[in-house]
């Protein structure tokens, strides 16, 4: 199916040049508010070009802002790129904050404006499977991914949660190891009884054994009661065990010992209690390496790491990014009454760009202060507490050569990812054939798209 386009202007020959630069379009047209409302409703476009300067007062920005805040109103995934006059970068400012997703500067240049559109529509066919992927989430209910590198592990969890195998979950921290340990319980059939989390690094070392095996009443000054310990806790249901690698080498023969024989002993008991749970692990170190070093017993890590998984961190997962944040945004934004609705071009590109350290817990904390700190609708990279990278509301940008170079540029990385660096895909998504892509590419220096990074 074509993607529709509205063009709001009422100029008949800007119209009539954009109807023949978005050839490959369905393209609509309006002449001023109400039949661009009346447009929207009828057509749901996908991309929206808005002139600001709308009859009564087409010398004035106000009719086009207002227009502009309908059609976000009506239909708020609609990319709205707004034209405006030569250098009227104060209304330019204002739509963006408004909620539009582009700004672009008369005269009309037909490359660049269908790059812009085209870029435009991208992104919103992007989000809008995105969303649809999302509703359709696969069973591992709450984790929240598109990428393919989380599709894979979610089907290796899915795969083993049905079973009794000891799962090692590694992964840098707040990748969601966590998150994970809960689905594959969830979706295993020790569901509806218990899941005991319990972490290995939280604990005193001293303290650790009595909070794993439990003690009998007596067992040592304070012990006034007997104590069921995690494990007897999660009979019949699962253990999770998070920051394994940080218990002490002492407690790793006894945890042998248990997954071995599948019996406990309290601390300061004799009886050995039977106790059936299924293990699942995870850590952010390398156990390979502690096994190497003879800090973390070998025969151990074979035991709880029977199929491991690794969940790759959230700055190799650049497709979910934004899936993240928007779906943090909006919690946020019920959750706090906040107004911010979408992000601004800037940020979106300053996320795409940032190294996330602390994974997606860093995201989600970004998010939240950002949802209560936004002044308008739109998050900007400011709020998020980043920068927004080079690129971006640069002075040199009316240099028509260089917009259309950076604008093709970011068009062709945005492709890349969204595309998961297959360079077919990339030149059928920016609609061109694989020799031009690579000239392109060439012609940009974007070396790193070549070297497949
Ligand atoms: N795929 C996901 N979708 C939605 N939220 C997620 C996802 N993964 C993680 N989160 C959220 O990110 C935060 C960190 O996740 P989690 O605690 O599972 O990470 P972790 O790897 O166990 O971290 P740590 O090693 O520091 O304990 C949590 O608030 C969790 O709800």
């Amino acid at each position: 199916m074509t993607d529709t386009i509205l063009v709001v202007d009422d100029d008949l020959g800007i119209q009539k040049q954009l109807k023949w630069s978005f050839t490959d379009y369905d393209v609509v047209f309006a002449d001023d508010r109400t039949s661009a409302i009346a447009q929207l409703r009828r057509h749901e476009p996908k991309v929206v070009t808005l002139d600001l300067g709308l009859p009564p007062d087409p010398a004035n920005a106000s009719e086009g802002l207002k227009t502009l805040e309908e059609i976000i109103a009506l239909a708020p995934r609609t990319k709205v790129i707004v034209v405006t006059g030569n250098n009227d970068k104060v209304n330019a400012l204002k739509a963006i904050d408004l909620g539009a997703y582009d700004f672009y500067q008369k005269p009309i240049d037909s490359d660049t404006i269908k790059l812009l559109v085209h870029r435009a529509l991208n992104l919103f066919n992007l989000e809008n499977e995105n969303r649809i992927l999302a509703k359709a989430r696969p069973s591992m209910g709450r984790i929240i991914g598109n990428s393919e590198s989380i599709q894979k592990v979610m089907r290796k969890a899915e795969k083993i949660a049905g079973t009794d195998i000891s799962t090692l979950l590694q992964g840098e921290s707040g990748t969601g190891k966590e998150v994970f340990a809960r689905s594959i319980h969830e979706h295993s059939p020790r569901k509806d009884k218990p899941f005991i989390a319990i972490n290995c690094a939280s604990i005193p070392e001293n303290l650790l054994e009595s909070e794993l095996f439990g003690y009998e009443k007596g067992a040592f000054t304070g012990a006034n009661k007997t104590t069921l310990g995690k494990i007897e806790t999660a009979q019949g249901g699962t253990l999770f065990l998070d920051e394994i690698g940080d218990m002490p080498i002492g407690l790793q023969a006894k945890m042998l010992r248990f997954l071995q024989e599948r019996v406990i002993e309290r601390v300061g008991g004799r009886a050995e209690i039977p106790v059936d749970i299924r293990l699942v692990c995870a850590t952010h170190r390398d156990l390979q390496n502690m096994v190497a070093e003879e800090t973390f017993r070998e025969d151990l890590y074979y035991r709880i790491g029977e199929i491991p998984i690794f969940i790759p961190p959230l700055r190799e997962r650049e497709q979910d990014i934004i899936l993240l944040a928007r779906t943090f945004l909006n919690q946020y934004r019920e959750e706090f009454g906040a107004k911010a609705k979408s992000f601004s071009e800037g940020a979106i590109q300053a996320m795409l760009a940032h190294k996330w350290p602390g994974n997606i817990r860093e995201l989600q904390n970004k998010l939240k202060s950002a949802v209560i700190m936004a002044e308008g609708t739109v998050v900007q990279a400011e709020d998020l507490g980043l920068m927004a990278p080079r690129g971006e509301n640069e002075p040199e940008t009316l240099n028509l050569r260089e917009v259309r170079e950076r604008a093709e540029s970011r068009a062709i990385r945005r492709a890349y990812q969204a595309a998961d660096k297959n360079m077919s895909k990339t030149a059928e998504l920016l609609g061109v054939t694989r020799p031009t892509l690579y000239s392109l590419i060439d012609k940009y220096h974007l070396e790193d798209i070549k070297t497949g990074v």
